[in-house]
């Protein structure tokens, strides 16, 4: 049995193989920099309007109107001392343009031009290279590409980034109880539900799950799913099966595939039988069939090593301190990651602990450790893992 702190170093410490591929802009979100992005040009890349008015020259009350800019025009006007363009949001500012003036505050007698005050020097205009420089450093290698990523690098006109590949994970439930939804059930069986809320996990991070498979309790069947399901996978993700009763078998079936343990078992809660083990460069994590203890393990080991799997900067869920909202006792003897709820700044740790129950999970939207016996009184901060 280890630590949670020893779990995750020993996670932490896998020599990890990571692998690169060219992706286009439109496929790449939540794929990690392999490279460092810097700037090709300056942005903006010229002295824009950031108003739809008149271009100034000079500071006065009165202009000339001589002319127009609109967008994407090449024309180059020069201006004198006193007169003015109409311009938009976006076009080229004139040689010589002092500011521009939004046309709210001015009134057009032909080709006068007449403002109620006098402009600010340079208002309104977006400057050259303002944003960046050309050859600045605009994305570290390991940048986590983001919506508005994506937006920047297609406006630097970059079209294909080099990106570290995401890891293929496979997924095996193990349990004679095991029905999918939507069959008819009979006594004693359950529905199975890990696979989904698991790869559905996966998604919700940008990690996807290319093989599912459900395989009852015996030993030949489990040993071969694995073997078979190795191939593919650079991460195996089981559930169930892993604790110490006569039908779990998946430890054994792992060892008997040539899957070196690097631990088994971490003193917490819930969670306690998590399995992490290595074949090469490949991974496998078996984590608890109890649909609590899955997903927690999951968010709280599967997804920070996805990350680093994926040459990514990020290494897990958010972690931040929440003032509890109300007095709580940890009566477990073990560290315990607790279905919580953050609302209004403050931590709630929900009604239904229990490693079977989910709800609270579902209507909660963090994990909150608390340790091991362990009394926090209202207004206390506590460490929350966010989920959502
Ligand atoms: N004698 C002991 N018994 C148990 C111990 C222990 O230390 N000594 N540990 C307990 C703890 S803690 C956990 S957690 C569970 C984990 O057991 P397994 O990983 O072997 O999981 P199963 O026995 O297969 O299933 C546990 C529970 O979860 C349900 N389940 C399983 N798979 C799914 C699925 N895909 N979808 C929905 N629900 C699933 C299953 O029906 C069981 O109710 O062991 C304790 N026992
Ligand atoms: O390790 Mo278990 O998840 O407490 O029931």
């Amino acid at each position: 049995m280890v630590t949670i702190k020893e779990a995750l170093k020993i996670i932490q410490d896998q020599s990890v193989n990571l692998k690169t591929e060219n992706r286009h802009l439109k496929d790449c979100l939540g794929f990690s920099l392999s490279k460092n992005i810097t700037a090709p040009f300056d942005m903006p890349s010229f002295d824009n309007s950031a108003m739809d008015g008149y271009a100034l020259c000079g500071i006065y009350k009165e202009y000339k109107i001589v002319g127009e800019v609109a967008a994407g025009d090449m024309s180059e006007i020069a201006l004198k001392e006193g007169e003015a363009v109409r311009i938009f949001t976006g076009a080229k500012t004139p040689e010589k343009t002092t500011a521009v003036i939004m046309q709210e505050k001015v009134s057009v007698h032909g080709d006068k031009l007449l403002l109620e005050t006098e402009p600010k020097e340079g208002q309104c205009i977006r400057r050259k290279g303002e944003e960046l420089k050309a050859g600045q450093l605009v994305f570290e290698k390991g940048y986590s590409i983001s919506p508005a990523g994506i937006g920047l690098i297609g406006s630097l006109g970059i079209e294909k980034v080099e990106v570290f590949k995401k890891s293929v994970i496979n997924l095996i439930t193990t349990g004679n109880e095991l029905i999918q939804p939507g069959k008819p059930k009979a006594e004693g069986q359950i529905f199975e539900s890990n696979s989904f809320a698991l790869a559905a996990a996966c998604e919700n991070f940008g990690f996807h799950c290319q093989d599912k498979k459900q395989i009852e309790d015996d030993f030949e069947a489990i040993k071969s799913g694995i073997k078979e399901s190795l191939e593919t996978a650079d991460v195996l993700i089981l559930s169930g099966g892993i604790s110490v009763g006569d039908y779990d078998f998946v430890k054994q079936a792992l060892e008997e595939n040539g899957v070196e343990e690097q631990f088994y078992k971490v003193f917490q809660k819930p969670g306690k039988p998590l399995y992490f083990g290595k074949k090469g460069d490949k991974f496998v994590f078996a984590l608890p069939g109890n649909p609590a203890s899955s997903l927690s393990c999951f968010y709280v080991y599967v997804l920070p090593f996805l990350y680093q799997l994926s040459g990514s900067d990020k290494n897990g869920l958010n972690r931040y301190s929440f003032p509890i909202s109300h007095d709580f006792e940890n009566r477990s003897d073990r560290p315990s990651f607790l279905k919580a709820k953050i609302s209004n700044s403050q931590a709630e740790i929900l009604n239904g602990q229990g490693s079977s129950m989910i709800q609270s999970m579902a209507l909660g939207n963090a994990l909150a450790f608390i340790d091991a016996e362990t009394s926090v009184k209202k207004g206390d901060l506590i460490e929350c893992l966010l989920i959502s």
